[in-house]
């Protein structure tokens, strides 16, 4: 086997695993390093076990519903060994699947710890030295917890998915993605949940009227959830019961505490003593439109970038770069991260593309905003009181759609569709000509007539 190659990939998550792929098919020689698990944060302790998990807090609504339709079930009872267990079988086997994709492209994969030594040397293990032209970091994020007294007892995201036994009281503190998908999950799961978050309302960043109707529906659910909060000091020990003490002097008793506030660019052990790349204030590797870092031959892209972090946006990057560095067609013009679409999967789901409506004001001075609220028809049939809400941002001078958000069920799936029209430039008047499928949650987005003219 021989130990130069032409591009060597640190890390085998989302980003690194498609670079590396891509540019053994245009040609090159690759290796990849990979010290945990293959296929990296979304396949073993992000998006994949989280929307298994997300799968599986949704049955007892579902048995509730099913009683509406004439089902008599006889009581039933979860597990959850089984479904940690089912779950880890399919982590594994995705694995797999993983490691063969890579031989099967001819990349050359090291197990160990990757570290740079100097310009085109990489070590596995500090051991094995690797001869390369190109390097690239993808070594993605690790969760990050405030210091605190008592944080040893914090439980990070990664330890949702491997828990012995599901706790019966949680507190979950923070406001973005995770928490509100955590707290969601565990909720459905019947566990009693408290989400503390320190401003005054979840979901920064979201469209306003979104985050308040999500908030409204989680709390309606069943999530306590405490704005205007956070934790001083943690006391108890690591198998049983918490105390969190709180900043406005009230306290929490719960079994289990996750903290969900942020993650960070994972760079430990990466670069040997002399060697570094720029990094911004919180240690995010500085990239230009090309993924190069300010050392020449030393590429990054994904989570330890900290732009967006998306697994699809990892992806395309990867792709991108190893077009850029090997492919026959290089690309035209920077990757371009406008209108990128995300969902939260929370319960109801949140789908997004776009500027959300204080977003769009700044923006474009004048806007139409159209939304509708309304109950979807599978539950018409029960007292359960889900609620969906959509919302079409427009600019009023152009007339095009720049903002579109739903909350509620399918909306990721419904949003991914609209996120091409959107992308495309669609206008308000696209779609309104456009015919919609009945009976769909979906076709109100193709409806929606009365809109509100804001300025700012
Ligand atoms: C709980 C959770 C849920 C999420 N859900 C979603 C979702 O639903 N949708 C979505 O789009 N995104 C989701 N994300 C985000 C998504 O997982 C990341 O954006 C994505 O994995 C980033 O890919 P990456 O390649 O940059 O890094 P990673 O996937 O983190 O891969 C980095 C890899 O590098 C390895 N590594 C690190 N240092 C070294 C070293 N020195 N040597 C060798 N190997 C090393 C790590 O072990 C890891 O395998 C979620 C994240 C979390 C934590
Ligand atoms: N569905 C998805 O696509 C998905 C799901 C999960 C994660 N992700 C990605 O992973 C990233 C990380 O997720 P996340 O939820 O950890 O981050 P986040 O940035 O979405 O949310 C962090 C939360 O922690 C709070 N916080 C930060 N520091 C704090 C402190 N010292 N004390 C109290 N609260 C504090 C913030 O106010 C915020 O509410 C996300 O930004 C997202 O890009 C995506």
């Amino acid at each position: 086997m021989s130990d130069e190659f032409d591009l060597v990939v640190i890390g085998a998550g989302s980003g690194g695993v498609r670079a590396a792929r891509m540019a053994s098919g245009h040609g090159a020689r690759v290796a990849i390093i990979e010290e945990r698990f293959f296929g990296g944060t979304c396949v073993n302790v992000g998006c994949v076990p989280k929307k298994l998990f997300a799968y599986g807090a949704g049955f007892p609504e579902e048995f509730e519903l099913a009683a509406s339709y004439g089902y008599q079930l006889d009581g039933w009872r979860f597990d959850w060994n089984t479904l940690r267990d089912n779950k880890t079988r399919e982590i594994e086997r995705l694995n797999g699947i993983y490691n063969r994709i890579l031989d099967n492209a001819g990349v050359t994969v090291f197990e160990g710890h990757g570290r740079i030594e100097g310009p085109g040397r990489v070590s596995v293990d500090g051991d094995r030295v690797l001869e390369c032209k190109h390097i690239l970091i993808a070594t993605g994020g690790k969760p990050h917890v405030p210091e605190l007294p008592g944080d040893h007892l914090v439980r990070i995201s990664d330890d949702l998915f491997y828990l012995d036994k599901l706790p019966e009281r949680v507190a979950v503190v923070g406001g973005g993605y995770i928490a509100c998908e955590f707290a969601s999950i565990l909720n459905g799961l019947g566990v009693e949940v408290h989400q503390l978050y320190r401003r005054d309302l979840i979901l920064r960043g979201f469209d306003g009227e979104i985050r308040e109707f999500v908030a409204e529906r989680m709390a309606a659910a069943g999530i306590h959830i405490h704005v205007n909060t956070d934790v001083s000091a943690i006391e108890g020990d690591a198998g049983g019961e918490k105390t969190l003490r709180l900043l406005n002097g009230d306290s929490l008793v719960v079994d289990e505490v996750f903290y969900a506030t942020g993650r960070v660019p994972k760079l430990d052990g990466l670069f040997a003593e002399g060697v570094s790349v720029q990094t911004r204030d919180n240690g995010a590797v500085i990239v230009d439109d090309a993924f190069q870092t300010s050392e020449p031959g030393i590429h990054a892209l994904g989570d330890v970038t900290d732009r967006l972090q998306l697994t699809p946006v990892a992806l395309a990057e990867g792709m991108w770069l190893a077009a850029h560095l090997f492919g026959e067609h290089k690309p035209k013009a920077p990757l371009d991260y406008r209108d990128v679409p995300t969902a939260v999967f929370c319960h109801p789901n949140i789908g997004t593309v776009g500027l959300s409506q204080e977003e769009a004001l700044a923006e474009y001075g004048t806007i139409r905003v159209y939304k509708s609220q309304f109950r979807p028809m599978r539950y018409t049939l029960s007292d359960i009181q889900e609620k969906s809400m959509m919302k079409l941002i427009v600019d009023d001078a152009s007339d095009r759609v720049v903002g579109l958000h739903m909350a509620g069920e399918e909306s990721a799936e419904i949003t991914q569709g609209f996120a091409v029209a959107v992308r495309m430039g669609a206008t308000k008047a696209d779609f309104d000509a456009t015919v919609g499928i009945h009976p769909t949650s979906a076709e109100e987005l193709v409806t929606l007539r009365d809109g509100e003219t804001v300025s700012g």
